[in-house]
């Protein structure tokens, strides 16, 4: 018999964790622990395996997920996650069968769109997927900032405390909603991302990590700072390095203080700040920014476009405007000559018949939906077409934003 590929039920939560360990290169078995805290967390009518005599050798899930678009409203798509074809199966088609079937299903739920954070730049572009969020990670040499070691946070009338998991469940996650409405390209976290990044679920490979959470002066919860640290010395000197796993502050003033209690801590020589926006502050916070040192520049989040409409719709834009794109897309979700008319009261996208001024394709407008990238770069790629001369820059007029795209989780 060959290999067949169907959604899972429970009784094969085991055997799939298998392959997707394997397939991840993590581990040839999964631990019985690891399997039942999965088990809370997976919508198996979302969830595909391709089975061969038995043996899961492909892997393949996705869960409902709102994104932030540009001006605060959040779309509904589908994120696609723990992705694997086994080494002894690959290159057969099971990664293609098993999206085009999530892409069918996911246009049915009514998702505007889907989303994955991707392991290799050049697996999901053909699938109709562009790079829509990029994200920077730097290393700061603490010693070499110029910011003050003397003091732990800077006067701004607020104040920094160590909180336990308990505490950041209970605070956090309104934080958090202020945030994401704020920021484009931030997605949402539910009861139980919460409780896996405070201990409260644990998988095997858990560490303890530190909570910090930013006061304003009259006592509102403004951020949250989430960091491990290691225990290197070398002749009598910490050389410890403080790494950064989650830091969303919903004012300036929270991030401002944050980085600068992380930067200053006594002990920390080196801080690893994680995937951030690829325009953080950070570095300009610092009085000699070529402390940090970029060591990641990269795409992040590919968002696939499913509802046009939907998406161009719902976000705002920068100025108001019309364009007509051409989008080309075999599998037939995002195709069609779309008009875009952005206005003060809000936007409408309608299929037209009137000349297009932009043509492109799904992926290449999965990359300009959230703003992060130019039209005009793209243009000059070959990757979309000037159907009207002008046209990409007044694309990037209309779509791009003042801040770049920011997603703070990876999923
Ligand atoms: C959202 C996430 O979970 S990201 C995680 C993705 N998973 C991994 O990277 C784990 C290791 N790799 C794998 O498990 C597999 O190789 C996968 C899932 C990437 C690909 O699965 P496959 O079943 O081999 O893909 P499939 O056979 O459908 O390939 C379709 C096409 O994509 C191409 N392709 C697939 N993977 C890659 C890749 N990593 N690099 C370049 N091209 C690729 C294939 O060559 C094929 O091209 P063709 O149509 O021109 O022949």
């Amino acid at each position: 018999m060959g290999t067949v590929t169907r959604t899972v039920d429970e009784t094969e939560l085991a055997e799939w964790m298998r392959g997707m360990l394997t397939g991840f290169l993590l581990s040839a078995t999964a631990s019985k622990e690891d399997v039942e805290l999965r088990r809370g967390g997976i919508d198996f009518s979302r969830t595909q395996g391709a089975f061969d005599d038995g043996r899961c050798v492909g892997t393949f899930r996705s869960f409902a997920q709102r994104i932030t678009l540009p001006g605060g409203a959040a779309a509904p798509v589908s994120a696609v996650t723990n992705v694997t074809v086994s080494a002894t199966h690959r290159r057969r088609g099971l990664l293609s069968g098993m999206m085009a079937r999530e892409l069918r299903a996911a246009r049915e739920r009514g998702d505007a769109a889907a989303t994955l954070t991707s392991a290799e730049y050049p697996i999901y572009g053909r699938f109709g997927f562009g790079p829509a969020v990029s994200a920077a990670s730097w290393e700061v040499d603490t010693a070499r900032t110029g910011l003050d070691r003397r003091y732990g946070a800077p006067p701004c009338g607020g104040r920094v405390d160590f909180a336990d998991g308990a505490t950041v469940r209970e605070l956090a996650p309104a934080l958090h909603e202020r945030v994401r409405t704020a920021r484009h390209g931030v997605v949402d976290r539910d009861e139980r991302w919460w409780r896996l990044a405070t201990g409260d679920l644990r998988r095997s490979d858990w560490t303890e990590p530190f909570h910090v959470l930013y006061r304003s002066a009259d006592g509102r919860v403004d951020g949250l700072l989430t960091y491990t640290a290691d225990d290197v010395w070398t002749a009598k000197r910490p050389q410890n390095t403080a790494r950064v796993r989650d830091l969303v502050a919903a004012t300036p003033q929270a991030e401002r203080a944050l980085w600068h209690f992380l930067l200053t801590a006594d002990w920390v020589m080196t801080a690893d700040t994680g995937l951030r926006a690829p325009d953080d502050v950070l570095p300009l916070l610092l009085p000699d920014p070529r402390a940090a040192r970029i060591t990641v520049q990269a795409d992040f989040v590919w968002l696939r476009p499913l509802d046009v409409p939907a998406l161009l719709e719902a976000r705002t834009y920068a100025v108001p405007g019309s364009l007509v794109v051409e989008v080309a897309d075999p599998d037939g979700y995002a195709a069609g000559r779309w008009l875009l008319d952005a206005g003060e009261g809000g936007a409408s996208c309608t299929p037209t018949t009137r000349t297009a001024d932009l043509a492109l394709g799904a992926g290449e407008l999965g990359r300009l939906l959230l703003g992060d990238e130019s039209a005009v770069r793209l243009a000059a790629l070959g990757l979309v077409t000037e159907e009207r001369p002008g046209a990409a820059a007044r694309a990037d007029a209309l779509l791009r934003t003042s801040r770049r795209p920011w997603c703070p989780d990876t999923f």
